[in-house]
């Protein structure tokens, strides 16, 4: 198999770190080189803790797309600089496999286009866990019945962004079977703004931020006489990787964006 060269950016990031151990074990996945905000002119392997791999550090994303030679960047950074890495890897030919979240709708309808008139392959998975995956799948099927939906998302504490990627990427799955629905009492307040959480097409999102946690989510569906409550639990980031691995893959034979690992797994 031809090797498959990575650029990696945040790789002192929870993610990143475990990133760094796939590529290392991965026979035919390479590291060229990763985008820090520390550490620049160093080699991986210099920095303690991470593995043994020759690759530069660079400070400047625009510096390393243009000096590297690579196939695909992997982002898992911050949604800001997610979003600038993204545009800097298109404009240098590199496919963006971008694990990041809390991009919002105008920005992945503006790369989808960028994407699209260079013919050049991006995933943006707001989960790479296929039992999350399949959790919004089952989510969406159950849906169809059951039209009064609330998400609650659990996350560590040193999440930025809410509600997360997963949350919303089930609502909008959701929201293609859902039928139109105001939930709840018709004259329901708050006494309290936000005790009925976010609301996404009618649906509400609750999220949660503790120490202790990884990344969980549970879908609860209310019928009469009954609830349906579809859970999904990432341990340990670990659970992440095997769609990290398939997405390099994939992207080296799309000429668009792609959104959501829903879409590539067979
Ligand atoms: N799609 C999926 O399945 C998953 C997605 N995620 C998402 O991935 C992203 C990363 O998550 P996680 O690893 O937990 O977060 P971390 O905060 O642990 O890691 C983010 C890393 O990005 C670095 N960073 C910040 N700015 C820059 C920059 N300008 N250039 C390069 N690196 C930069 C940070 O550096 P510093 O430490 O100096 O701040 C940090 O090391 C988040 O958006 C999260 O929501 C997380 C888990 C699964
Ligand atoms: O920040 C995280 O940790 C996670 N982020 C993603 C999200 O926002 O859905 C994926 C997973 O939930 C972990």
């Amino acid at each position: 198999m031809e090797k498959i060269r990575i650029i990696l950016a945040g790789p002192r990031g929870k993610m990143g770190m475990e990133a760094l151990n796939l590529i290392y074990q991965t026979e035919h996945f390479e590291l060229q080189a990763a985008i820090d905000r520390k550490n620049g002119g160093k080699l991986i392997s210099s920095i303690e803790g991470l593995p043994p791999i020759d690759a530069p550090i660079y400070e400047d994303a625009e510096q390393c797309f243009k000096e590297i030679d690579a196939d695909v960047l992997l982002d898992l950074t911050t949604p800001e600089v997610g979003r600038i890495h993204t545009e800097l890897a298109l404009k240098y030919n590199i496919r963006p496999v971008v694990g990041t979240t809390g991009f919002n709708e105008q920005e992945l309808k503006e790369l989808a286009k960028e994407a699209e008139e260079k013919g050049i392959g991006v995933i943006i998975a707001p989960n790479f866990a296929i039992g999350a995956v399949l959790m919004m799948k089952f989510a969406q099927m159950a849906a169809k019945y059951f039209p009064d939906v609330e998400i609650i998302e659990q996350h560590h504490d040193q999440k930025l962004d809410a509600p997360s990627g997963t949350a919303i990427k089930t609502a909008e799955l959701i929201s293609r079977v859902r039928q139109e629905k105001q939930q709840g009492h018709p004259n329901e307040k708050e006494t309290l703004q936000g005790a009925r959480g976010a609301i996404f097409n009618g649906m509400r999102i609750h999220s949660v931020r503790l120490p202790g946690l990884v990344a969980h989510q549970e879908v609860l569906f209310g019928g009469n006489g009954q609830i349906l409550t579809i859970r999904h639990d990432s341990l340990h980031r670990s659970s992440f990787m095997s769609g990290v691995k398939l997405a390099i893959e994939k992207v080296m034979n799309l000429n668009v964006l792609v959104y959501g690992l829903e879409n590539i797994i067979e």
